[in-house]
């Protein structure tokens, strides 16, 4: 369930109407989603994704729609905010703060393969080129000081095989820290899941949900992306798959002699940020209508994380 805001369709055409962007076909509301209200909205003029920000960082929301605009500048396939005839990106309706985007094209993968993880590296490292030179600053909400605050009381409810990997990770996380906050930076997306990118066939067609953006560590995102397009079931890393995704993003954006070193930690912290965050979420969402995500999924890859056979393609 992913529409906590019904709308009538009056209210939508008076929203819509300074776009310019003719007159209302249809609307109906993604089901898919978790943190806001997102609406497909069909209009003479083409497709567009209405959405109604719910929760989250709403004072940031301005640091989104520059971000989007620079990706956007860019060239790569984002979801940058529509402005209305008077220059305004940021709306408001039913009393929520609401953006209006184009529709991107494609569908989800569920099953990536080496094609799909190569498409994907080269748009992460898209992402940072765009944005490596000036990052706009955001520091992230789930960043190393938040696991290191909120991982201690999570490891204290788990059963004892869970407990002594997360305690371990955080040990390393901050030893590690200095060293992680000095990696070269850029703006990250911060989300890449197989479920915020689009795909048209065999084409990278869509990477959307920037709600976790923020500037940091430019090997972060990478390790986020690759631990969830490059994963099996048990947690295990695919070798063709990370490979073509670790291959694909060198090639624009080769990496430091730094990074190849905390590359092996950097999978695990990525590790522990989506556990931490899914074992919050499963208890303050239990019971209510919200997708939750598997904890267990991030426990699974963190223990395969142990030893990483994986060494980043870096050239001296
Ligand atoms: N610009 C867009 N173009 C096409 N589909 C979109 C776009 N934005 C969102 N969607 C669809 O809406 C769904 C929910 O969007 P998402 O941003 O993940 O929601 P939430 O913020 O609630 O997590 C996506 O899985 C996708 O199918
Ligand atoms: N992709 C994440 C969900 C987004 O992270 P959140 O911290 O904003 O909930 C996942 O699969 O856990």
């Amino acid at each position: 369930m992913s529409v906590f805001t019904p709308l009538e369709r009056h209210e939508l055409e008076v929203f819509l109407a300074p776009y310019g962007l003719g007159r209302l076909r249809d609307f109906q509301g993604i089901a898919a989603g978790s943190e806001n209200s997102n609406f497909f909205v069909s209009l003479e003029q083409g497709e567009y994704v209405l959405t109604l920000v719910e929760r989250g960082p709403m004072a940031d929301l301005p640091f989104f729609i520059e971000l989007l605009d620079v990706l956007h500048d860019a060239g790569l396939p984002v979801p940058y905010a529509l402005r209305t005839r008077d220059g305004e990106a940021l709306r408001s309706l039913a009393e929520k703060p609401a953006l209006l985007q184009p529709r991107l094209s494609g569908k989800h993968v569920r099953e990536a393969n080496a094609h799909h993880c190569q498409e994907v590296g080269s748009l992460l490292a898209r992402i940072h080129v765009a944005t490596r030179d000036a990052p706009i600053e955001r520091r992230s909400d789930r960043g190393l000081d938040w696991m290191l605050a909120e991982g201690p009381s999570q490891a204290l409810k788990l059963d004892d095989e869970a407990l002594p990997l997360l305690r371990d990770a955080l040990a390393e996380i901050a030893a590690l820290k200095p060293r992680i906050l000095a990696l070269p930076r850029a703006n990250l997306h911060a989300d890449l899941f197989r479920d915020n990118v689009l795909f048209d066939g065999n084409h990278l067609a869509g990477v959307i949900d920037f709600y976790n953006a923020c500037s940091g560590p430019m090997l972060y995102d990478l390790a986020i992306t690759l631990n969830d397009w490059c994963s099996h079931e048990d947690g295990s890393l695919d070798g063709a798959c990370a490979r073509a995704l670790l291959g694909a993003y060198a090639a624009l954006r080769p990496f430091t002699a730094t990074e190849a070193e905390l590359w092996p930690a950097m999978l695990r912290v990525a590790c522990v940020r989506f556990w931490l965050s899914r074992l919050i979420a499963a208890e303050s969402f239990a019971g209510q209508e919200v997708l939750i995500h598997d904890p267990a999924e991030f426990q699974r890859r963190l223990a395969q994380r142990q030893q990483v056979n994986l060494p980043l393609p870096f050239a001296l």
